[in-house]
């Protein structure tokens, strides 16, 4: 668990995770044009083979380049946020080390399906950003991201009516989804919406500044592309095979 004690000398660590291509990348780089002057912030972001998304955002300027990192975590990219976080965690203490004093290291997960999370061992708090270009009908689905994110981001609403999405509609049922947990519809090019992500981050490093923030679990990984459900040795169906050892809340939460 996140120690509570150290919070006037630890960054906010804040994870930002989502499907692919719904705009972690471009979420984080808004954060940083925006809050840049008034935090200062270090960025990690997690891809399987590569430092793409890193590259992205030095060459989008928003920060110094040596204060974006990249981990490669050469495997399911949901495993290196919340089964083993230990590569993460090292690259957040190096860079809170180089860069002390930092206010906020963004953590972007890598691209996945709807099920990953963040472990409350490696962020205080995290983002679920969703898109409308992935159907209006994705909110009601449900999952630990969804369901129970600090914060939940519906991105691209600009182009609601280009996909036939009803923004409102989606807006109401993801709130339904997280019993009232906070839903923000975004986009970038809607500057009130952008004004209203900071807004956010903003009360939650107050918050947490002032050691009042309790980091919530999401809770461990929904069930996916399960092969059969006797509760171990399931087969992931992207590519790679791994066993875990899962809680009782993740297999019994479909029977
Ligand atoms: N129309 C619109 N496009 C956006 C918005 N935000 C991001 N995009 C676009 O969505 C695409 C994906 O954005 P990224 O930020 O790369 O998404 P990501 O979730 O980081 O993607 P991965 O790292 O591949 O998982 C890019 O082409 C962005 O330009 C938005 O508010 N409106």
């Amino acid at each position: 668990m996140t120690d509570q004690t150290t919070n006037d000398r630890r960054a906010l660590r804040l994870g930002v995770a989502g499907p692919v291509g719904t705009g972690k990348s471009s979420v984080i780089a808004t954060l940083c044009r925006h809050l840049r002057d008034e935090f200062a912030i270090g960025v990690i972001t997690n891809d399987i083979y590569t430092d793409e998304d890193a590259r992205f955002l030095k060459s989008a300027g928003v920060l110094p380049e040596e204060r974006i990192r990249a981990v490669e975590t050469g495997a399911c990219p949901h495993t290196a946020i919340r089964d083993d976080v230990t590569m993460n965690l090292m690259a957040v203490e190096d860079m809170e080390r180089d860069f002390a004093p930092l206010d906020i290291v963004l953590i972007e997960s890598g691209g996945d399906n709807l099920t990953a999370t963040f472990s409350p061992a490696l962020v205080d708090a995290q983002l679920f950003v969703l898109d409308v270009a992935g159907g209006g009908d994705v909110a009601r689905k449900g999952g630990p991201g969804i369901g129970r994110a600090d914060l939940l981001v519906i991105n691209k609403i600009d182009l609601g009516p280009h996909v036939d999405v009803d923004v409102e509609q989606m807006v109401a049922d993801a709130e339904r989804a997280r019993d009232g947990a906070p839903v923000l519809a975004l986009s970038r090019k809607r500057p009130e919406t952008v004004d209203k992500l900071c807004d956010w981050v903003r009360g939650l490093h107050e918050s947490f500044a002032a050691g009042g923030h309790v980091p919530i679990d999401p809770g461990p990984m929904a069930p996916h592309h399960h092969a059969h459900d006797d509760g171990h040795h399931h087969h992931h169906g992207h590519g790679h095979r791994h066993d875990h050892t899962h809680t009782p809340a993740h297999h019994h939460a479909h029977e």
